[in-house]
């Protein structure tokens, strides 16, 4: 049941002296906090290093200062929160954990709910879940959830594995993995464009849409992370989840109701109609990419196998563009394609709806620039949607010329619009789990994204590194689509301002 009054809780943050932490999760507890959505609540941060209260509430206010960008009552806010020197994978300490929980839970009146947040390396969430259960922390009068980051496994069999662990202290629907895309903006807004407008619904299938594409690409290279990277590469950090949750929204039929089980199972139905791929068929489907060296923004950039912690000879993916089918009654025959790379020429993930064109065209084709219609959905960094339809040039005898409708959220509330994680946390307090991966949809997209990793794995790419930095990626990527006689819309000219 989601409850709608204010949530009460006690979060606890397993990794509270990481980056995500710092950087996205206490700016998010601080937003709720500020917009008065919660007020009675508790944090306990865990983490190895030895910290006092007070350096670790410190550190708490130095992260809303640097990146909420803002410090109303945060000498209150911080007030809230406590911390624990903890390596987790000793299960004494899990005792006093349970004391600290006890005391803050009758302190600030939080009705036993808590919510285990797991912001560490995914080794830890199988111990972390069996621990917290078997030391008695999950044997409370309120509800208990458990917050889990991505990755979720490596692969299906790794992924079922961590699975069968956290399931032995939460059931299904107290299990919220995940993604953040779910938690942007204009990825919620799919829904609402496609099943709140009577204009869009009746053409959303292979009668009237000729191809769907979904780009995210991204200027930064692997930075930090390689260790982690090398082991994932694009396809398992971004198409895994962000990209085929994406396609999921895009394709699924109309839920019957609004609630989660039901948008989960259309979700999942669509997962289910993609259509498998066997070894010898990768190489039709999808293409890998690797940044070179190259200039982003007027500076020298390295290749990726000059980055730290990679491996100079790596067979790692920093990109990767494919081409997917739905094999359903709405969808046959209409390609979804996908594209996702580091270090390409901007950042910015959009989804371009091409309808067909119709018969009539060959009336008013009377140039070679004839536009299709396109839905832009804008996701980042600009939030909104575009139309592009064609109209009479003006003064010219039934010349056609392409307008666009365009709607900017920077023009409403952007300023007070929530950021993914302050979503993706209020709705864990509240129990909806709807903007949340159900273990079906994970299944699935590991299952489709392991046919293509064990081939790539299985085979060096020879080519790489195969695109230079602050591109659009690799030359095959292009090709990919001139095979079905169609071309990638290039985003960074579908923008809200008019350029097309
Ligand atoms: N950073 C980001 O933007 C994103 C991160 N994620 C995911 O979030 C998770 C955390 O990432 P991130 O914050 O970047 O990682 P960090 O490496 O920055 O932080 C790891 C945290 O875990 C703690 N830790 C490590 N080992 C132990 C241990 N044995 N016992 C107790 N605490 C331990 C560390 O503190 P200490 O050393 O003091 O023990 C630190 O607080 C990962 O799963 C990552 O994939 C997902 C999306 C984005
Ligand atoms: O999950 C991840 O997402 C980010 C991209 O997120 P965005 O919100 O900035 O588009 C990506 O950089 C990272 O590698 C990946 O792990």
């Amino acid at each position: 049941m989601i409850e709608d009054n204010k949530p009460t809780a006690l979060i606890m943050i397993f990794g509270a002296t990481g980056d995500l932490a710092k950087r996205k999760l206490f700016p998010s507890i601080y937003r709720l906090f500020q917009k008065e959505q919660i007020n009675k609540f508790a944090v306990v941060g865990v983490a190895r290093r030895p910290l006092s209260n007070d350096e670790f509430q410190a550190n708490v206010k130095d992260s809303i200062l640097t990146f909420a960008g803002e410090n109303e009552k945060v000498d209150e806010f911080a007030s809230h929160f406590y911390y624990h020197s903890h390596d987790v994978s000793s299960s004494e300490s899990y005792i006093q954990l349970k004391e600290i929980a006890d005391r803050l839970d009758s302190h600030y009146q939080l009705e036993g709910n808590r919510i285990f947040y797991l912001a560490m390396a995914p080794e830890f969430f199988g111990t972390i879940a069996e621990q917290v259960k078997e030391q008695g922390l999950t044997d409370t009068n309120g509800y208990k959830r458990l917050v889990i980051e991505k990755p979720f496994g490596h692969s299906f069999e790794s992924a079922l594995e961590l699975n069968e662990q956290i399931r032995t202290a939460f059931n299904e629907d107290e299990i919220y993995r995940i993604d953040h895309y779910l938690g942007k903006e204009m990825v919620q807004n799919i829904e609402v464009i496609r099943f709140a407008n009577a204009i869009f619904e009746p053409l959303w299938n292979s009668r009237y849409i000729s191809n769907i594409q979904v780009t995210s690409s991204e200027t930064l290279g692997v930075e930090e992370r390689g260790r982690y990277y090398e082991k994932s590469g694009a396809l398992r950090d971004m198409v895994q989840n962000h990209i085929l949750q994406m396609v999921a929204l895009l394709a699924m039929e109309p839920p019957i109701r609004l609630t989660t089980e039901e948008i989960r199972s259309e979700k999942v139905r669509a997962l289910r109609s993609l259509r498998p791929m066997k070894k010898d068929e990768v190489n039709q489907y999808f293409v890998r990419g690797q940044y070179a060296a190259g200039t982003l923004n007027g500076a020298q950039v390295p290749g990726y196998r000059e980055e730290p912690m990679v491996d100079p000879d790596s067979n790692t993916e920093t990109f990767v563009a494919g081409k997917l089918m739905i094999d359903n009654f709405r969808w046959a025959g209409v390609p979804f394609y996908i594209r996702t790379g580091k270090r390409m020429d901007i950042k910015s993930t959009k989804i371009v709806v091409q309808f067909k064109d119709i018969p009539m065209n060959l009336y008013y084709k009377t140039e070679e620039t004839l536009h299709p219609n396109l839905l832009v959905i804008h996701i980042q960094p600009d939030e909104g949607i575009t139309l592009l339809l064609n109209a009479k040039k003006t003064g010219t005898n039934m010349k056609s010329t392409p307008v666009q409708l365009s709607f900017s959220n920077k023009g409403t509330d952007r300023i007070n619009t929530p950021e993914a994680y302050e979503r993706l946390l209020y709705d864990s307090m509240r129990g909806d789990a709807t903007n949340f991966t159900h273990w079906d949809e994970v299944a699935l997209s590991w299952k489709f994204v392991d046919s293509i990793s064990n081939y790539w794995e299985s085979t060096k790419e020879t080519s790489f590194p195969n695109y230079e930095s602050g591109t659009t990626g690799p030359k095959s990527a292009d090709e990919l689509l001139e095979k079905d006689g169609h071309s990638w819309w290039p985003v960074e000219n579908l923008d809200l301002e008019g350029n097309c």
